[in-house]
């Protein structure tokens, strides 16, 4: 089917009529037979790539599914995720991330690219099949034991040596596990009042600090997962101003939520890394902005109920994220739409090589990945309302800028008047 956006704004500029043709590409070209969709005081976006989704599947399909999240992801405006790889098995061999792509094709609401474990298991010990998961049919390119951290830093080097072979690149869960046991949140005055043990900003520092090394040493490609402390900051502004490839992502919760959340011990404030203090945040926006930080990911931890709404320092850590991002970031930032554009869709795209995502909608000939966003709405966050599985959102109740109107892959509508075509 082809489309007629009509009077859309692309990136905040004026109002023009943009053609998607029936071959899933922008056109200049009209089309009598194009479906007409009044745009006026919509933006256009090309569609939003995520590098951080869990999607739970296999093995924890209670909690969301690769179709319940592609929905999810759809409906946030996302033309494309990145599916973590530590489900139950692990996508730590080629058959396992082969299994994810293909659920993500048949579910057809986004290109689900699976991120492969770097070591079998997540368990930190023997590097996984890398290259059989780079050649399967799934291409993996990111590769990630994420949770957990790659802490051995001679496996770390190995994986960062062994990736180079097919521009890969190593995402990391920066976590210093010694550090961190047993840790339930931020460590500072907040965890002293709670009584709560810490997670100290250091723990994260330490491996950034150490991994940049190792991929400067190397010449590799290096991701930072979550980043979510000031000194986190300084440390990956340095190693950039050095040349060192390493990219970086922040969530939309570091960029909005602070440590003070915990103090009514309500779990749906715990994540992993834990929520920093204010100055953190200030920092975080400020990198982003620079562009020492990268890309916002959503690091999207669908948990079933009984994993979430209990005792919190049985809870487990993270939180939904794939359909509020947008309206976090418009919060935060105002409608930067260039901003925007590149660090939720141009660079993550780049980051992950996914070719036809974050491309240039004003240009004839590109793939039609694009999502139309009504900045004027206002909603509220109903954790009942939303599409994934589970509702562990931080947001509950909260009115937030920006709804999604309309979301196009290839061309082919996956959400249409704000609801997901299927
Ligand atoms: N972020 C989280 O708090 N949890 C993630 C794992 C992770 O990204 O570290 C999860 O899989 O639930
Ligand atoms: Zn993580």
């Amino acid at each position: 089917m082809a489309y007629l956006l009509k009077g859309v704004s692309i990136l905040g500029g004026k109002p023009t009529d943009l053609h998607l043709g029936d071959d899933g590409l922008i056109t200049d070209r009209s089309d009598d037979k194009a479906e007409v969709i009044d745009a006026t005081g919509l933006v256009a976006l090309p569609g939003l790539v995520d590098v951080h989704t869990h999607l739970r599947e296999p093995g924890r399909e209670d909690a969301e599914t690769v179709e319940t999240g592609s929905r999810a992801a759809a409906l946030g405006g996302y033309t494309a995720v990145c599916a973590m790889a530590n489900t139950s098995p692990v996508a730590d061999t080629a058959g396992v991330v082969e299994q994810v792509w293909r659920l993500g094709r048949e579910a057809g609401l986004v290109d689900v690219q699976p991120i492969g474990a770097v070591t079998v298991g997540l368990a930190g010990k023997q590097m996984a099949e890398l290259g059989a998961m780079a050649t399967s049919a799934a291409k993996v390119r990111i590769f990630s034991d994420d949770g957990f951290c790659v802490a051995d830093p001679k496996l770390m080097r190995r994986a960062l040596e062994y990736v180079k072979a097919f521009d890969g690149v190593i995402a990391q869960h920066a976590e210093e596990p010694r550090l961190t046991e047993g840790a339930q949140m931020h460590e500072g005055e907040v965890s002293t009042r709670l009584g709560l043990t810490g997670w100290p900003a250091v723990a994260e520092e330490a491996i950034i600090a150490r991994d940049v090394l190792l991929a400067e040493h190397v010449g590799s490609r290096l991701h930072v997962c979550h980043v979510s402390t000031a000194g986190s900051v300084e440390v990956l502004r340095q190693a950039k101003a050095r040349g060192v490839r390493v990219t970086a992502e922040v969530t939309p919760h570091h960029l909005l939520l602070t440590d003070e959340m915990a103090s009514g011990y309500d779990p749906v404030f715990k994540v992993n890394p834990p929520l920093r203090t204010a100055r953190d945040v200030d920092a975080l926006r400020q990198a982003l902005l620079d562009g020492v930080i990268d890309v916002v990911a959503t690091d999207h931890a669908p948990h079933a109920v009984q994993d979430k709404e209990c005792e919190w320092s049985y809870a487990r850590p993270g939180m939904l994220g794939l359909e509020t991002a947008l309206p976090i970031v418009l919060s935060v930032f105002g409608e930067k739409w260039e901003l925007i554009a590149d660090r939720m869709s141009i660079a993550p795209a780049r980051i992950a090589g996914l070719a036809g995502h974050g491309g240039d909608l004003t240009k004839a000939g590109s793939p039609a990945n694009l999502t139309l966003v009504d900045p004027s709405a206002r909603w509220v966050v109903e954790p009942g309302g939303l599409a994934s599985r589970s509702s562990n959102t931080p947001y509950a109740g909260m009115t937030l800028p920006g709804r999604i109107v309309a979301t196009f892959l290839r061309g082919e509508a996956t959400v249409l008047d704000g609801k997901a075509v299927k």
